[in-house]
Formats: C-alpha cells, structure tokens, sequence
C-alpha cells in the first residue's frame, strides 16, 4: 500500500464573501488516479487552484508528502483548463513545452539543444511533432491539450493535477491522453483529473472524489461510485439506468 502524498484538513476558500469550499477533508495514496466529479459550480477548478496556491486558503491546511506547497511544488504539476489561457500569447508548440522544464533548467537560462530534444519527445508522444513550430493560437482545441500534456510530460513531476483535460477533445485525443494518464499511474505517480462524463469514472480512475462544495465521497471507485453518491452529489439532476457495472448517467435538467 503506498504512502499518502495528499493531505487536505478542513479546507475552505471563497470569492469576496462567496464561500465556495468548505471542510474539504480527503487523503490521496501515492500511485492513484482518480477522478474529481461534481456538478457545475461545485468548486472543482477552484480546489485545485487553492491547493496549488493559485487562490488563497480561507481556513484549513494543505500538504503534500507532508510538507508545504512551496517546498514541493517542483515536483507537482498542473495542467489549467484550456479556456483559462491565453493562447493568443505568441509562441508556438515547441517553446510551451519547453517550459514545462523550466522548473529544471531556471528562467534565466535558454533551453540547451538537449532540453528541446526532449521536448520534441514528447511532442512526438503525443502525436503533435509535426506541429512543434505551430503557433498555439492556430492549433485545434484538441492539439492545444495534446501539447499541454506534453508540456506536463517533460516536467517530469511526481503529482499531476488537470483540470478537464478531456474538455471538448476528440475521441482519438482523449485515447492518447488516457493512455499518458494510465502510464504516469505505472510509473506510481499520482494524478488527480477533473472529469465531466460520469459515464467513463469506472472506467478511466481508481479513485474518484465527490465534490460539491465539500466532499461528499472519496475512495476507490469500485467501492464509492455508487447511485446513492452520485445523487447525493448532483443533487436531483441525475438519473441512474442499468445494475451492475452498467453506468449510465444521464443529466436530467
Ligand atoms: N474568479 C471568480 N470570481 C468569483 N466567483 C468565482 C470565480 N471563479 C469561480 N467562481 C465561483 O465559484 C464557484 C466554484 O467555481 P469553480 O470554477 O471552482 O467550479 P467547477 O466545479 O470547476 O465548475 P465547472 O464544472 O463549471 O468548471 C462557482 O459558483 C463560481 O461561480
């Protein structure tokens, strides 16, 4: 059985007097891949965010392998939901993967031929070296994730979080990403995902966490992806059809 990599106490974070997160407790074991599920709204992206660092902490704490963010975040990735960058930004397929090694090579330093080497790799690995010298503006929303990946590949982190990065993708898109995801898990990385489509949680996670507000489940999914969870967490919006491992979900309003 791994060791614990996430602790999250007792997390709560707001917009302005909003509180979207409150008492979010959960423990995350080192080598899963789970999914975070929740209706819109429900605080996913912003968990995230506050994890990270990237939006304050109201109340509770935040560890990873029992230390803080800032002491470890060289070995955590993120990978932001498409639609909160800039892709007008100029810069092509390349330099975005380039750096995601940064955290490595420093700012100030220009990328050596070794270090586009590897970026080219995992541009390669995820399908996307003939666009290297693409600008990201002109790259499809589905490429746009691809280099995204790659970038997170050539961190070479131990933790990844992403947020929706099946979002809008096509189905040979979301195969390869799967696979990148199922191969980060075999190399005993631990990788959270936020995830729209409850029909595939059996089938792509291990883990899943329940969140609308707080958490309302987090196990392994066989034993917590359940009707009764799902209802609890989406409120009446969801209607379950079919028994067994037989997931049909269908949104209901
Ligand atoms: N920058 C912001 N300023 C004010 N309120 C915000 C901001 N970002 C998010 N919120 C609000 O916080 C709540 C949680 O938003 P968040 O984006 O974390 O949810 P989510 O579960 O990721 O949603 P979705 O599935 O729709 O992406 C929502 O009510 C949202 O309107």
């Amino acid at each position: 059985m791994g060791s614990s990599v996430i602790h999250v106490d007792d997390l709560s974070a707001s917009y302005q007097k909003n509180k979207v997160l409150e008492n979010v407790q959960f423990r995350v074991e080192e080598g899963t891949l789970t999914g975070i599920v929740g209706p819109n709204g429900a605080g996913k992206s912003t968990l995230i965010k506050t994890m990270l660092g990237l939006h304050p902490i109201l109340t509770g704490k935040v560890n990873f392998w029992g230390q803080t963010f800032k002491k470890t975040k060289k070995k955590i990735g993120y990978v932001p939901q498409r639609g909160s960058v800039d892709w007008d930004f100029p810069t092509d397929a390349l330099d975005v993967v380039t750096m995601g090694l940064y955290g490595k090579i420093g700012w100030l330093r220009t990328p050596s031929k070794k270090d586009k080497g590897k970026a080219m790799e995992a541009l390669d690995k995820m399908g996307m070296n003939a666009y290297a010298h693409r600008q990201i503006s002109q790259l499809s929303g589905g490429q746009q994730q691809r280099v995204f990946l790659a970038r997170a590949l050539v961190q070479n982190a131990d933790l990844y979080f992403m947020d929706e990065p099946l979002a809008g993708v096509d189905a040979s898109t979301e195969k390869a990403i799967m696979a990148i995801l199922q191969e980060l898990k075999q190399q005993g990385k631990t990788v959270m995902v936020v995830h729209h489509d409850l029909q595939t949680v059996p089938e792509y996670f291990d883990h899943v966490l329940f969140l609308n507000r707080t958490v309302y489940a987090y196990g392994k999914t066989d034993d917590i992806f359940t009707k009764e969870n799902i209802a609890k967490t989406y409120g009446g919006n969801m209607q379950w059809i079919g028994e067994g491992d037989q997931y049909v979900v269908h949104t209901t309003s």
